[in-house]
């Protein structure tokens, strides 16, 4: 089914956060921010024995927010204890010190935040987002130097990411090919073979800027090479060698422009309730598909689905229950729909679908199957269970066929489906005695 990709869901991952502080207003501030607006479980600790017995208590850690001055431990003692457990780690501190903080940043701790500069509550609230999605982003570090590669990996590594490594452009093209969740690659100049300028260039023309960001990366002073990579598809360059802030905050600028992007794109192209493809974008992909398929000579079907008196479901349990009933059946839509097809909310109460690769028959009986696969829908509604049907035209395209007629005939076969009394599927064409 041409829906876009949903992120896959967060459950699978652990959420818990543990947050160590002994002042309660700043841990009753923080916590309650981040289930709020991030929507993550918060368990607050005073000091390491509440937080020893918060970590055995739970098995879904996924981050700790520590200060360093506890009451049974502070500084290294507190760094240790949550680095000897493996925790990914964020210090949250009362004291700007500068030495305190590059000895904090020398040990593997994701970040230094000072608890009561302007905005530092927003930073760490960003910084626990992008730490928390930066676990479903595949990173691709390409540098023919082993040692470089290691650090590049290692810093990505403890921000969440998960690495891939190539040594030569070869290797990172094949694996680009290979790892469609790669989001965005480090790419050095200077390697033999294949230069980082030129990988830029072919990773370009494989991922759009919309799916990859590319970062460049070089100890040459040469002045011109920034624009260089830039203008061969790089989004952005870091001279080496870099610090691990600088570097976490330019990948992190770049990943947040891409789901930027991608929101946007989901904004124009899905609908808002159901999270289907919305009409324009299924018209745009139909037109495309239509055209591919009727040269293959493919058989496609096209169909509009209609809810039967909806108006009275919103009438009798309320336009929420009208909501939950549109999103149910959407869900059955898309559940039913083949890796294939293509399906719309195509307006109110309405779907649509285009439907390759059945004949008359089967694309009948499957059609069927969707009509019963919503009937036997259980929606629940204040403990009450709302039963719906859909009526559904479908019709078959002719070999020199429009996306206009189509959708024209189905949307007549829906109006006598409607019109012999619901329930039911309306083909454009006499079925055999055998079909549905
Ligand atoms: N809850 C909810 N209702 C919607 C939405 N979009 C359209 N509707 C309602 O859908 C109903 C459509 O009603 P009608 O076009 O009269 O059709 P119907 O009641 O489904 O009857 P038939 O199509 O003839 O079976 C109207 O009451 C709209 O307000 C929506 O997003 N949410």
């Amino acid at each position: 089914m041409h829906v876009l990709p949903l992120r896959p869901p967060s459950a699978a991952l652990p959420q818990r956060i543990l947050l160590v502080e002994n002042s309660r207003s700043y841990t009753r501030m923080v916590a309650e921010a981040i289930e709020q607006k991030l929507g993550l479980p918060v368990t607050v600790a005073a000091s390491l024995a509440e937080a020893h017995d918060a970590l055995e208590s739970h098995d879904d850690w996924f981050l700790a927010l520590t200060g360093l001055v506890l009451a049974d431990g502070n500084r290294d003692a507190v760094v240790d204890f949550f680095l000897d457990r493996g925790l990914p780690t964020v210090v949250v501190s009362g004291v700007y010190d500068e030495d305190l903080r590059r000895r904090v940043l020398r040990r593997q701790i994701i970040d230094f935040v000072l608890k009561n500069a302007p905005g530092s509550l927003d930073y760490l609230l960003w910084l626990v987002q992008r730490l928390e999605r930066n676990r479903r982003v595949s990173a691709l570090v390409v540098d023919d130097s082993s040692s470089a590669r290691a650090y590049a990996a290692a810093l990505l590594e403890l921000y969440g990411y998960t690495v891939v490594e190539a040594a030569d452009g070869d290797a990172a093209l094949a694996a680009l090919e290979a790892d469609s969740t790669i989001r965005l690659a480090v790419v050095d100049q200077e390697m033999p073979g294949m230069q980082g300028i030129e990988l830029a260039r072919r990773m370009r023309s494989v991922r759009t800027r919309d799916r990859l960001a590319v970062i460049g990366v070089s100890g040459n002073e040469d002045p011109g090479l920034v624009a260089h990579f830039l203008k061969n598809g790089a989004n952005d360059f870091l001279r080496k060698p870099f610090s691990r802030e600088e570097f976490f905050c330019r990948v992190s600028q770049n990943i947040d422009q891409l789901e930027l992007i991608g929101s946007l794109q989901d904004l124009a192209t899905r609908d808002f309730l159901t999270g289907l493809p919305n009409r324009r974008h299924f018209l745009e992909q139909s037109e495309r598909m239509l055209a591919k398929l009727l040269s293959e000579g493919e058989a496609i079907t096209v169909a509009m689905l209609d809810i039967d008196h909806f108006k009275h479901i919103n009438d009798t349990w309320g336009h929420d229950a009208g909501d939950q009933a549109l999103r149910a059946i959407a869900a059955a839509v898309a559940g039913h729909a083949r890796p294939q097809d293509l399906v719309a909310r195509f307006g109110g109460e309405e779907f649509c679908m285009l439907v390759p690769g059945l004949a008359r028959d089967e694309a009948h009986a499957y059609f069927e199957g969707l009509r019963h696969r919503i009937d036997t829908l259980q929606i629940m509604v204040n403990e009450e269970e709302v039963r719906v049907t859909v009526s559904i035209g479908i019709t078959m395209a002719t070999p020199q066929d429009s996306l206009s007629r189509l959708l024209c005939e189905a949307d007549r076969c829906l109006y006598l489906a409607k019109a012999a009394g619901r329930d039911r599927v309306q083909p454009s064409w006499t079925p055999a005695a055998s079909a549905a």
